[in-house]
């Protein structure tokens, strides 16, 4: 058996992805809470979970191995001890270090068994479930008429950000708002604790032991040896030059370059893989809204430097060029989302028209509704698979942040 983690291209045949099937969660978005909880509507959960059951089959039917993120965390907390060491970690990252809202959900927690104590922790606790033994001055002054005591995290079902696979390793991510901070706790303990990933010699390219944020759906893996990284709203550059340095440090890796692509800090394209994804050999799908009238876009690439623990940084604002270096390649070609009709990609960009999963090069899955982008792509010979996403799409993310890719073949050199 190889790397649990082993993902050397963004468009290498598919094998193992992870995903999360919407659960409760999404049900605890309210108006009063959506637009902090990153959501700009409240999908109707059971054709959520329609549609994710099929976006999954659509994998399956291709040879893709599908595995759930909160599975894999109950799995991994099977040990009472780590069980512990999760809650109180858990529990303080939710706001309460010690006192008696902390021991009062600690014991309601403890009270279920592993999957559905894993399922409660992601749909939110209420403060109507748990019984306190006395009330808090915080409680009482602060937050009387707060209906959680844990908040629910519905944007779990996009694993793509919490962390993402590089090589033979991963950077498991310090995220930039608070709604989605806790998230990244469920990948830290399954790789140190789930069998299948625990002392596999996997590489943690960066913890989320951070202040500076960097999220999956910034990071793409174009090769075996380039690694490009938007500067996002959610992507700082001191976050892109400290993985970097780890990437070169120590020939541990195989990546010797890092291309940081700047693109507008605003939600409709908080990530880099909202507006530019790879889906064949030499084919992207790219956001025109991200480049200049003369088609630039401001990029830095990074190599090692001459000392240990320098970069050195070259810009350049032609991104077709870039890349092109980059790969090895003569020529290019970047399609744009909605056929570059300035209303059609804005509305099909909103709608992740650009965030396309490839499954295998020159095949990838995307949403139905975006039927100018998906047309456009066949006519440059992809071959494309729609899933379905009236309800999914509400929470502004595609087929590509979705899906947290764990194996890849490696492209035939
Ligand atoms: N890679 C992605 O672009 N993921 C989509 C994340 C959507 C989520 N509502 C968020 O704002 O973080």
């Amino acid at each position: 058996m190889g790397s649990p983690i082993h993902i050397t291209s963004e468009i290498g045949k598919l094998e193992s992805v992870i995903l999360k099937r919407p659960g409760h969660e999404v049900e605890n978005i309210t108006p009063d809470t959506m637009e902090r909880l990153l959501f700009d509507d409240i999908p109707y959960l059971p054709i959520a979970q329609e549609e994710h059951d099929f976006f999954a089959d659509t994998l399956r039917q291709n040879g893709i191995e599908v595995l759930y993120l909160e599975k894999l965390a109950a799995e991994a907390v099977a040990d009472p001890k780590v069980k512990d060491q999760f809650l109180e970690q858990m529990i303080s990252e939710s706001g309460y270090l010690s006192g008696p809202i902390h021991d009062a959900l600690k014991e309601y927690l403890l009270s279920f068994d592993n999957q559905d104590m894993i399922n409660k922790i992601m749909a939110g606790v209420r403060k109507n479930e748990v019984n306190l033994t006395y009330q808090s001055l915080q409680e009482l002054a602060e937050d009387a008429d707060y209906p959680f005591y844990m908040d629910p995290m519905p944007n779990l079902y996009f694993t793509r950000d919490p962390a993402a696979s590089i090589g033979d390793g991963l950077s498991i991510n310090r995220m930039t708002f608070k709604a989605r901070q806790r998230e990244s706790m469920f990948m830290e303990y399954i790789i140190k604790y789930h069998p299948r990933f625990a002392n596999k010699g996997l590489h943690v390219w960066r913890s989320r032991n951070h202040t500076s944020h960097i999220e999956g759906g910034d990071e793409l893996v174009l090769s075996d040896h380039v690694f490009a990284i938007g500067v996002s709203q959610r992507t700082t550059a001191n976050a892109i030059e400290d993985i970097a340095k780890h990437l070169f440090e120590d020939h541990k890796s195989n990546f010797d370059t890092v291309i940081a692509i700047k693109i507008p800090h605003n939600h409709a394209m908080m990530h880099l893989d909202t507006v530019l994804t790879m889906i064949d050999y030499d084919k992207f799908t790219v956001h025109p809204a991200i480049l200049t009238k003369g088609g630039k876009v401001d990029t830095y690439t990074l190599h090692p430097g001459k000392e240990d623990g320098e970069l050195e940084i070259k810009y350049n604002d032609d991104l077709k060029e870039v890349l092109k270096e980059a790969l090895g390649l003569d020529d290019l070609d970047l399609i744009p989302t909605g056929n570059g009709d300035p209303i059609v990609a804005a509305r099909e960009q909103w709608n992740d028209g650009s965030n396309t999963l490839a499954i295998a090069p020159g095949e990838v899955v995307t949403y139905d509704r975006n039927y100018v982008s998906n047309d456009l792509l066949r006519k440059h010979g992809i071959l494309v698979h729609e899933v379905r996403s009236s309800e999914l799409a509400r929470g502004r993310g595609g087929p590509r942040c979705m899906s947290m890719p764990i194996v890849r073949q490696d492209l035939k050199k």
